[in-house]
């Protein structure tokens, strides 16, 4: 599989220049600038409310911001038919909901029309089952491709999404918190697929939102944290994920532990109470 069709093949993947999302009077996201190039994979993380499925919006061309610049795979927002930029973008959303009674393998295919349902009268080309079934392959799938959406576990389900968002081949993929509600195993082998498509497509970009520092992938280059809207600070990995910048971001005091196979946890620094 080769991950290379899109506009603007050279250049940042993404572009944010003292974005600003303002709703109802009240500012979203505040002085927000970004730029991810080939290969980079961030973490977006921040604590309820922070603004990181607004910025993720922005990203993967939902929304448009209010004042400042975002350039999505070198074309500006405001500028371009967003319809057609989001074809070539991967976007996981563990909430997406498939349309009618669709096989693992077709909901994979509906990444290529991005729609909830096979669109009728269109059928996949034989190089494009080919690719469903590689993606599927790729994450494991391979045993529940013909199994109905309803009978998958929240595991199998986040894994078939991510296949389906690289049905379009993008150079960008977007994952929204995508270990919400998996089980410790279902969660390890998402990262595992997460790490191995990394290693394998090395010019893909990654953008991932989590508040678990825990469901990072230990792949993770860099990372932003967001607080109240506002970056709080962004760079490589280990400029950016300190205990001290990590306590700040969340507004409690923990303690960042970044293990022998790079995967990280966050610990609550405790009280120490005296004895009277
Ligand atoms: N369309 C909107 N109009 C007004 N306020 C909004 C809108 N969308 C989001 N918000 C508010 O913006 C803030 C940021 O929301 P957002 O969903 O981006 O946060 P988040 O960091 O992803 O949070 P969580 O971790 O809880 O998912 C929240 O206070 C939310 O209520």
């Amino acid at each position: 599989m080769t991950i290379v069709s899109s506009p603007a093949d050279t250049g940042p993947v993404l572009r944010a220049e003292a974005v600003e999302i303002v709703r109802d009077g009240r500012h979203l996201l505040r002085d927000i600038s970004l730029t991810v190039r080939p290969g980079e994979h961030w973490a977006l993380l921040g604590a309820n409310g922070a603004g990181k499925s607004t910025l993720l919006g922005l990203l993967g061309a939902v929304t448009h911001p209010s004042r400042g610049v975002v350039e999505v795979l070198g074309r500006t927002l405001g500028r371009v038919d967003v319809r057609e930029l989001r074809s070539y973008l991967g976007h996981v959303n563990p909430r997406h909901t498939p349309d009618g009674p669709l096989r693992v393998r077709d909901v994979v295919l509906t990444g290529l029309t991005n729609t909830a349902a096979l669109v009728p009268r269109w059928t996949p080309t034989e190089q494009e089952e080919e690719q469903a079934d590689r993606l599927i392959a790729m994450l494991g799938m391979s045993a529940r491709a013909e199994a109905g959406w309803p009978t998958l576990s929240q595991g199998e389900r986040g894994r078939a999404l991510i296949a389906r968002a690289l049905m379009p081949s993008p150079r960008l993929l977007l994952l929204d918190e995508p270990a919400t509600g998996l089980d410790l195993a279902a969660r390890e082998q998402l990262l595992a697929g997460i790490d191995g498509l990394r290693a394998r497509h090395t010019s893909l970009a990654t953008v991932l939102v989590t508040h678990h520092l825990e469901e990072l992938p230990a792949t993770t280059t860099h990372a932003m944290l967001l607080r109240e809207g506002r970056c709080l600070a962004l760079g490589p990995v280990a400029d950016v994920l300190t205990s001290d910048l990590v306590s700040t971001c969340f507004d409690h005091p923990v303690r960042l532990i970044r293990s022998d196979d790079g995967r990280w946890a966050a610990r609550a620094e405790r009280a120490v109470f005296s004895a009277v």
